[in-house]
């Protein structure tokens, strides 16, 4: 228990909050007003509304002076909403999501753009490159990578096609519930779920569902619609999905591996400009000859940028060729990570940048 500081009564102290209250929401009718002028002066100037790296400024402003006992970590959280709220004074922003709703992707994507923005379901990592491409929504996001189960080779492949940019990445705890009807383990007979979801729970379901057959379906999110008309089913989701489709939790965190993370990608048509933290994600092709991979990799090590991740996947078109993807430490503007990429254009056959953009914290 905090040590009782204040003399006053409750009633007292909840008339001081309501104070407060009014004039938090008198402040936050001004700064939306304000923001709607900025929206004016902006379609003047015909720039777009939304600027992340402004919000990423007022982030980090409002982080580094906030004195306390407000908690920092919340602060994100809270202007996120504020300013989600601003932007959908504007027009509201439509960002498309590897769906359907509750997904983990859908998860990440109101944790990135708050609750004002539009989101909407899509069937696959492809529609919702389409949707980008085809300007019915602003932005798209699709998963890239989890911490246990490794690169999601779809998303990877869509930019051999795509000129779509990486504008942010998010990094969201993955952690399953096990979901049902009845809320009671006993009537499972059946559990469906994604196949990275059953893989990351096998442990769990061993020793919990022996002999209980498990049925790959496509999203957790598709698992947990199939058991909201099954009594007898349960689905490995998240907890939002149990709200969601009105189903009990039977057993929360049944993953084998805590710690377990996806990292999701937010493509856009644009390049997103340069802020104090970013990386940049790059693809390239090489021929296929001795020390190649050496020779690509020096004109950055020379320049101490540092590489974060390089990853192959076959080029289809051409058996036992290869196209290579790599992270790098800085934005494609900074003059070393410039130069590197240059030097690296004279080795290879392409080179396509995918996009330079803070780094998830
Ligand atoms: C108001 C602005 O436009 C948008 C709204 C913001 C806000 O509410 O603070 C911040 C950045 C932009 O996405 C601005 O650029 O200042």
């Amino acid at each position: 228990m905090v040590p009782v500081r204040t003399t006053k009564s409750l009633d007292e102290l909840r008339r001081d909050i309501d104070a407060i209250d009014d004039r938090i929401l008198e402040l936050l009718n001004r700064r939306a007003g304000l923001a709607i002028d900025v929206g004016r002066v902006k379609a003047g100037q015909k720039r777009d509304f939304h600027s992340p790296s402004r919000e990423r400024e007022i982030y980090e402003r409002l982080t580094r002076a906030n004195p306390g006992p407000f908690p920092s970590e919340a602060i994100r959280g809270v202007y996120r909403e504020i300013i989600s709220a601003s932007l959908s004074l504007e027009a509201p922003m439509k960002v498309a999501f590897l769906g359907p709703k509750a997904t983990f992707t859908h998860l990440a994507t109101m944790q990135h753009f708050g609750l004002s923005a539009e989101f909407v379901p899509q069937k696959s990592i492809p529609a919702v490159f389409e949707e980008v491409e085809k300007g019915r929504a602003l932005y798209g996001v699709v998963p890239v990578e989890n911490s246990t189960e490794g690169m999601v080779s779809h998303t990877l492949d869509m930019f051999m096609e795509s000129d779509l940019k990486i504008n942010a990445e998010v990094l969201l705890e993955v952690s399953h519930d096990l979901l049902s009807r009845t809320g009671r383990l006993e009537d499972v007979k059946k559990v469906y779920s994604h196949p990275q979801a059953i893989a990351q729970c096998r442990t769990w379901l061993d020793e919990n569902l022996p002999g209980v057959p498990v049925v790959d379906v496509a999203s957790t999110a598709l698992a947990a619609q199939i058991v909201g008309d099954d009594y007898t089913a349960a689905a490995i989701a998240s907890e939002f999905a149990a709200s969601l489709y009105d189903l009990k939790v039977v057993r929360k965190r049944i993953e084998d591996q805590v710690n377990n993370f996806t990292r999701f990608l937010v493509i856009g048509k644009k390049m997103a400009e340069q802020g104090g933290d970013d990386k940049t994600s790059l693809m390239f092709s090489v021929k296929d000859e001795p020390g190649i991979l050496y020779r690509m990799l020096e004109p950055f090590a020379k320049r101490g940028v540092s590489l974060s991740k390089i990853e192959s996947r076959p080029l289809k078109k051409k058996a036992w060729e290869y196209i290579f993807f790599l992270d790098l430490t800085g934005h494609v503007t900074d003059p070393m990570v410039a130069d590197a990429v240059q030097e690296l254009k004279g080795y290879c056959q392409f080179v396509k940048i995918l996009g330079s953009y803070p780094r998830a914290k």
